[in-house]
């Protein structure tokens, strides 16, 4: 027993040994092998952190940042930020005296970097898109999107991603405008109704003056609630059509909020005095966003609550809010949050709102005082269309003349001085110049829209120039401008995602504005006064102008 306890101890010993031996071997070998590598590995990994040191030391010490004024310690420029109002045309005084297309004005610890020129927005936004596709962190920006939620302002990563396909594939796809044709158009035809029917009732020189900041507004605000919420009305709502005072806050809250997002607010740029709201900016932009989720919030609740008790159970989606409720994620799970979904319809409003009103408002002022181009416009529309249908989104195609109006609108007269303000990821080199990693680019909106070098008389509203093509003949035109000559949607990561329905809304607004009335001046004055407000791009009064129907009486929708 004892030996073969031993013989077996010794084969035990002598088994033991040969994994040892073996370990011993493997253990070697894996060092070998390991020695090898990080003498192949590490020279190359600190080679290529040298080298990216020496890159980023090179491209700031290679490259001159581009042209500003001279700035305090930590400041920046905040004081002359402070001293000069508006910010926008401050920043723009600066570059006309430095005769530059691009520069740099430290805020705090942020370069902005302002640029009038389409050749340098195009390395920005198409030969360097992909560093320049985040966003920047602002405090009207994180209220306005419930903490980044959105896919607006939210900065580049996973949550921007996923509401960027949320938006594109599920509200503003072709597949989705196709489905709520119908909600437009009863908004097109209320429109038109409201009109007709002001003019009858209190009849002045066989029409009536209108506000029409208020109607541009109140269409645009009208059509993307019926298409979200499937109503026109918060409230009771009115039988002529009107909008009441509920969708009148509404929208011009909206506005507010609009007016605020990235406006240079000091809490922006030095964040450890946000608590101060210097400039009180953090006040109004959190009243105007509680006004707007007001009346968001409860309807938004209770559908949510219908889909999660079974009461929508046999019911197919109505409305684009139906439609982000019942997305489901790969467990069958409900994809959004409430959070998110309330986030992103408030920013669907706030992004649907404004340019269309604005173009079609400016639109009708510069052509109410050249009656030609009006009556050019009308003539297009009675042509394509008749005189005894509406015009229809699928007339929008052969609507040349109408599309070069608004087109030459969004240029000369766009809603806001900047494109919302892209931020690079990386350090970077354009047009020559070094632009720091976290830049905030901002394309200049009249710069570009405005330019001199680009544009043939650029103070002129001339809508002829949008149809001539470089060889004479005649272009096709559209909205869109992917050479950033003006900006209307831009392109690239973050252009915009709402063309066709942004296009829809401004085209079908001005052509049923043109083809159901002759506009003129209100009675007693000879034209319309188009000077431009001193603190922001809007005509300095709202547009009021009177309105005769031209359409045979029958065409117009009743009730
Ligand atoms: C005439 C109407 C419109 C105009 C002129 C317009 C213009 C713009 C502009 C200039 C941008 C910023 C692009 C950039 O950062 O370079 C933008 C972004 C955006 N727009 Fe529009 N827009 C219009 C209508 C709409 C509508 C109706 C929607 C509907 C959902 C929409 C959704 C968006 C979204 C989601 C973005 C952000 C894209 C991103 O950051 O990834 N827009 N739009």
């Amino acid at each position: 027993m004892a030996n073969n306890t031993s013989s077996l101890n010794l084969s035990n010993t002598t088994l033991w040994m040969h994994s040892a031996t073996n370990l011993t071997i493997v253990d070697l070998k894996t060092s070998y092998l390991l020695c090898i590598l990080a003498s192949i590995v590490l020279p190359l990994l600190v080679k290529f952190w040298v080298n990216s040191l020496r890159k980023q030391q090179s491209l700031s010490s290679l490259f001159p940042l581009p042209p500003g004024p001279s700035s305090w310690p930590i400041l920046g420029s905040i004081p002359d930020l402070l001293r000069n109002k508006p910010r926008f045309k401050w920043i723009l005084g600066l570059m006309n005296e430095m005769n530059t297309e691009i520069a740099c004005i430290r805020l705090g610890h942020v370069h902005i970097i302002p640029v009038t020129s389409p050749e340098i927005a195009r390395e920005f936004l198409k030969k360097q898109d992909a560093v320049f596709a985040s966003r920047p962190i602002t405090m009207a920006t994180e209220y306005s999107s419930r903490g980044f939620l959105t896919a607006v302002v939210t900065p580049w990563g996973e949550q921007w991603k996923k509401m960027r396909r949320v938006v594109t594939s599920e509200m503003v796809s072709h597949v989705r405008l196709k489905w709520l044709l119908q909600k437009r158009n009863e908004e097109a035809d209320n429109l038109v109704f409201y009109l007709h029917n002001k003019c009858n009732k209190n009849s002045l020189n066989g029409g009536q003056v209108f506000n029409l900041r208020l109607l541009t507004r109140q269409f645009s605000g009208n059509v993307i609630r019926k298409m979200i919420f499937n109503k026109r009305y918060f409230g009771k709502g009115r039988k002529d059509g009107g909008p009441c005072i509920e969708e009148i806050e509404h929208v011009n809250s909206a506005f507010i909020v609009l007016y605020y997002i990235y406006s240079f607010g000091i809490q922006d740029y030095l964040p450890y005095l946000r608590w101060f709201d210097l400039d009180g900016h953090e006040k109004i932009v959190k009243r105007a966003m509680g006004l707007v989720n007001k009346y968001h919030d409860p309807i938004i609740e209770e559908r949510i609550r219908q889909w999660s008790n079974g009461a929508m159970k046999n019911k197919l989606p109505e409305d684009l809010l139906d439609v982000l409720i019942s997305l489901k994620d790969g467990h069958g799970n409900r994809w959004l949050s409430t959070e998110e979904i309330k986030a992103q319809i408030a920013e669907v409003v706030l992004a649907t709102v404004d340019n269309p009103a604005n173009a079609v408002e400016w639109a009708m002022a510069e052509m109410i005082n050249q009656q030609d181009i009006l009556r050019k416009a009308a003539h297009e529309i009675d042509i394509v269309v008749g005189k005894n249908r509406w015009v229809q989104e699928y007339d929008i195609p052969k609507l040349n003349y109408v599309k070069a109006c608004a087109r030459e609108a969004l240029r000369l007269h766009p809603i806001a001085p900047f494109n919302v303000p892209h931020v690079s990821k990386s350090d970077t080199v354009v047009s020559g110049y070094f632009i720091p990693k976290g830049s905030h680019v901002l394309l200049s909106r009249i710069g570009l829209g405005r330019n001199h070098r680009i544009w043939n008389e650029p103070m002129k509203f001339y809508p002829e120039r949008h149809l001539m093509s470089k060889d004479g003949g005649t272009n096709h035109v559209d909205l869109t401008e992917q050479e950033l000559r003006f900006i209307s949607f831009t392109t690239g990561r973050r252009g915009c995602v709402g063309a066709q329905l942004g296009t829809a809304i401004t085209i079908m607004l001005l052509a049923r504005l043109i083809q159901g009335f002759d506009w003129s001046a209100p009675l007693g004055e000879s034209m319309i006064d188009l000077s431009e407000s001193c603190n922001d791009l809007y005509l300095a009064k709202p547009l009021f102008a009177h309105a005769k129907p031209r359409l045979p009486s029958h065409i117009y929708p009743v009730g």
